[in-house]
């Protein structure tokens, strides 16, 4: 099962879009069963790493190995959620978007039958087996999603803002049931997400990029605080207000770079008093400069 294998390693890696250099010098190993997070400024390049992960962007330089594989192309060993259902398809129901993958590997109907009902009951949508896509909501959307990824067995679960476009209540009811599924399966997970709270729930160490172009590992944080977790609790607010620092820094940069900014530090915009200060970022943004709604929703 996954969580059981294949560590995901990424060295030295550079990637370009055309003359644009989107990541520089990336390096960062991820081991078997770990809940890594990637968390930074809008378009720094957190998706373009996990592409790269996924093995839909191929490095100029460098290289992404899975286990022992170096990574060429997209693999089924590589399970991708994307933010937008739409990845599910639409003419199938749940239980045939599940199925898809291990009836393309060629598991026999038995066998298949007995993962996806164990991977339904997991995500907990066994009720809605028969529905379509379109019948769900954007939340049983995203669990279908991670069902079908889940069927598939892979060594690593890359995950690109999955609940970027849920409501608040939603986000927060898959995000504890996406923190007891992968303590459930021991799964290897790469999680993109602007949303510090969200790190912090989740993740074995949350990893920070600097603002882009050139785009790299800024920090590594380990968090082993006890799951689940609460943001409320002190630690977790240190390590918060610590994250909003390390970002804003970034966003401050970018603004500065863009001739934006009026000298002051985007660490410190909103409420020093961490998650319990949620929504304080003023609309006008950092420093009266308007933000992309991934920053605010980082800094928040
Ligand atoms: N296919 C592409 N062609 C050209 N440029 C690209 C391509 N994909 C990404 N980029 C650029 O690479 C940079 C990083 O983009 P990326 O989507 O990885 O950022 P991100 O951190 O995931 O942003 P967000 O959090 O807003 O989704 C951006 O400047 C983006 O415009």
């Amino acid at each position: 099962m996954t969580g059981s294998g294949s560590p995901v390693s990424v060295r030295d890696v550079d990637i370009r879009f055309g003359d644009f250099v989107a990541v520089r010098q990336a390096n960062l190993d991820i081991g078997a069963g770990e809940f890594v997070c990637l968390l930074g400024p809008s378009g720094c390049g957190k998706s373009t790493l996990l592409n790269a992960i996924a093995g839909f962007v191929i490095p100029v330089n460098g290289e992404v190995t899975c286990g022992d594989t170096r990574v060429t192309g997209p693999d089924v060993s590589r399970g991708v959620v994307f933010q937008s259902a739409e990845a599910l398809f639409p003419w199938l129901t749940v239980r045939q978007n599940v199925a898809f993958g291990p009836r393309m590997r060629g598991v026999g109907k038995a066998q298949r039958a007995a993962a996806v009902d164990r991977y339904l009951a997991m995500v907990g949508l066994s009720h809605s087996a028969d529905r379509f896509p379109a019948q769900l909501s954007g939340g049983m959307r995203q669990r279908a999603q991670l069902a079908r990824v889940l069927a598939n067995e892979p060594s690593v679960v890359l995950m690109d803002e999955p609940f970027g476009a849920l409501d608040a209540q939603t986000r927060l009811v898959m995000q504890v049931e996406l923190d007891r599924i992968w303590r459930e399966t021991g799964a290897t997970i790469v999680f993109v997400t602007h949303d510090i709270g969200e790190a912090i729930l989740l993740a074995d160490r949350i990893v920070t990029m600097t603002a882009g172009p050139s785009a790299g590992i800024k920090n590594v944080y380990p968090c082993d605080l006890p799951r689940p977790r609460d943001l409320t609790d002190p630690a977790s607010a240190a390590l918060f207000r610590q994250l909003r620092e390390d970002i804003g820094a970034e966003v401050a940069r970018t603004l500065r770079a863009q001739g934006l900014d009026d000298g002051h530090d985007g660490g410190a915009a909103g409420d020093p008093a961490g998650p319990a200060g949620a929504g304080t970022v003023p609309p006008s943004g950092v420093n009266g400069v308007r933000l992309a709604d991934g920053d605010r929703r980082a800094l928040r």
